[in-house]
């Protein structure tokens, strides 16, 4: 059964090309939409979506009894058996229920985005990194600019306190939620991180982007898109919805494949190829970066406050926006000696007098070898790193992150972070058995926030201390509850202590 458009039905234009048929009466009101009976309240309109552990279309039942007026969804046997046993409800049988859940809930949120400058960052790594610069320096230069993403939801200010449906791309209900909240601020740009998931999924459905960032491809989540390809396919879809596509010419991943498709406007960034900016004579200083920019023939030589050369791609990602958008490098360039990281990536910490102090977010093996890499440019007296075990995540990890760092630091530090429902001691216990010639200069602390101080207490005059773990987060999970916590307090409680020697103490575990 197969209805024509009529504008009488009562419908949002937006469901246009979606709709295939309605069966009852079209409701006075519809406050609110979701994919999730559990978040459905009075006049809400639940959109049922085939998952991988379960189908939308079983829940509708509980969104009616929750208050739903609206029912979409795809499958026409069900819907049709649930209309005529909730005749005051509306159901609307749809070709794709995800794509009309996006176009809905733009229409619910009185399409916002289309007032404001989207800016779509997608790759493998460094979307966070990218965001965050974009704003930061987007906001330097004048433009009221918000930020979406795996750092939250932030307006040109400060981070919003809100509900987090997923780690990084939001559902397209919660997204054109955050959306509107960013118009109702003023917010005139707002950038954010495109996931392969997120775009697969069609969160970011009917949106507008005017600039499209590339960061670079490797292989992530091919549990989900079962190959390379379909992985790629999936983050390529961005630059089908944007104008201007900035990309990175030394990624082998994608940047071909946007190279030869993309019919927009085109700015490219590299260290290696020719690029319309590019950076070389790269070199790591006390406090950052310091590099020769080429932009169209001209040289500028460059100083960014951020380690490490692939936060010199992002900042190059960064910077072909603002260019993009119009400023020149003389407008822009004042902003550099501030630019600002999302927290926890190689975030240095300023305020410890002839000791430098970096916070990263690095908490498997993995991230740590690469981090020890990284900071390897960096001059310093001697090393001083804290590690963490996770109690809420795998144990096979808490070993290895002892080995990763062996013998490659002056003292160590072990502690644990979100001990969840085990005793720190233990998470703490489970790390030191992996060192394997020695634990001379390892120092076990089960409190994150006593190790930070262990760390800083032991430092002298020149030394590099890096605090890794999960301490971006606002929060540890103990016993199943968040409780606030932040890394930062303890470095200030260190700083302000008149008796910092007092940190020096040594604390047992070993049981
Ligand atoms: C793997 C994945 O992407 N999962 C997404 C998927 O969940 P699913 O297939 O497991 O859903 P399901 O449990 O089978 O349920 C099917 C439907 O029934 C609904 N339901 C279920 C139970 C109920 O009582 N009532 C009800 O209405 C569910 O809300 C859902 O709409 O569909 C859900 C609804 O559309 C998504 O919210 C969910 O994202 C979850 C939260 C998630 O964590 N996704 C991660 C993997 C993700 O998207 N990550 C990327 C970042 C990746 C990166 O780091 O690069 C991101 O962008 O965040
Ligand atoms: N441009 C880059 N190239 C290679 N590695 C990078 C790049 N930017 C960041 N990284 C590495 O990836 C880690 C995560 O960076 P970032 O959070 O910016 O990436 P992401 O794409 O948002 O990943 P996630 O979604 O997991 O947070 C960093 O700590 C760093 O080690």
């Amino acid at each position: 059964m197969t209805y024509d458009w009529s504008p009488n039905m009562n419908l949002p234009h937006v469901l246009k090309d979606q709709l295939l048929s309605t069966i009852g009466p079209a409701p006075k009101e519809v406050t609110h939409i979701n994919y999730d009976s559990r978040k459905i309240t009075n006049n809400g309109c639940f959109v049922c979506i085939k998952g991988d552990n379960t189908d939308g279309h079983l829940f509708i039942e509980k969104a009616v009894f929750q208050g739903a007026v609206q029912i979409i969804g795809d499958n026409q046997e069900v819907m049709i058996e649930n209309a005529k046993r909730y005749s005051d409800v509306q159901f609307i049988l749809v070709r794709e229920p995800k794509k009309a859940l996006a176009l809905y809930s733009s229409y619910l949120q009185s399409h916002a985005h289309k007032q404001m400058s989207l800016i779509g960052v997608t790759g493998t790594f460094g979307k966070t990194t990218i965001t965050a610069y974009i704003r930061n320096l987007l906001n330097g230069a004048g433009i009221k600019t918000g930020s979406i993403g795996t750092a939250g939801v932030w307006d040109h200010k400060s981070s919003l306190s809100l509900h987090r449906s997923t780690p990084t791309t939001p559902e397209s209900s919660d997204l054109h939620a955050h959306l509107k909240r960013m118009r109702n601020r003023d917010i005139s740009c707002v950038v954010m991180e495109a996931t392969s998931i997120g775009l697969d999924q069609e969160r970011l459905f009917g949106l507008h982007f005017d600039i499209a960032v590339h960061s670079n491809l490797h292989p992530e989540h091919l549990d989900y898109h079962g190959t390379f390809e379909q992985y790629k396919q999936a983050k390529l879809r961005l630059f089908e919805q944007a104008n201007v596509a900035v990309v990175n010419i030394d990624d082998e991943g994608m940047s071909k494949d946007i190279l030869s498709t993309f019919k927009g406007e085109l700015w490219t960034y590299g260290i290696h190829h020719n690029a319309t900016v590019q950076a070389e004579n790269l070199k790591a200083t006390q406090n950052g970066s310091s590099f020769d920019l080429l932009i169209k023939d001209e040289k500028h030589h460059i100083f960014i406050p951020v380690l490490g050369t692939h936060n010199i791609y992002n900042f190059l990602a960064s910077l072909c926006v603002c260019l993009a958008k119009g400023f020149t490098i003389q407008e822009i360039s004042p902003l550099f000696h501030k630019l600002e990281g999302p927290p926890g990536r190689l975030q240095l910490i300023p305020e410890f007098p002839d000791r430098k102090m970096i916070f990263d977010f690095s908490h498997t093996p993995v991230a740590l070898e690469n981090l020890l890499k990284t900071i390897k440019p960096i001059p310093y007296k001697r090393l001083i790193i804290m590690i963490t075990g996770i109690g809420i995540r795998e144990k096979s990890l808490r070993a290895p992150i002892a080995k990763a760092v062996e013998g490659r630091a002056d003292e160590i530090i072990v502690t644990a972070d979100h001990p969840g429902d085990e005793d720190p001691v233990v998470v703490v216990n489970d790390v030191i058995a992996g060192f394997e010639t020695t634990t001379k200069n390892v120092h076990p602390v089960p409190n994150r926030g006593e190790a930070i101080k262990k760390a800083m207490g032991l430092a002298k005059e020149g030394d590099l201390i890096l605090i890794t773990g999960l301490c971006m987060e606002e929060f540890q999970i103990i016993k199943g509850k968040k409780v606030p916590y932040h890394d930062y307090d303890h470095v200030k409680e260190f700083l302000h202590s008149s008796k910092p020697q007092e940190y020096l103490r040594e604390v047992s575990v070993y049981k």
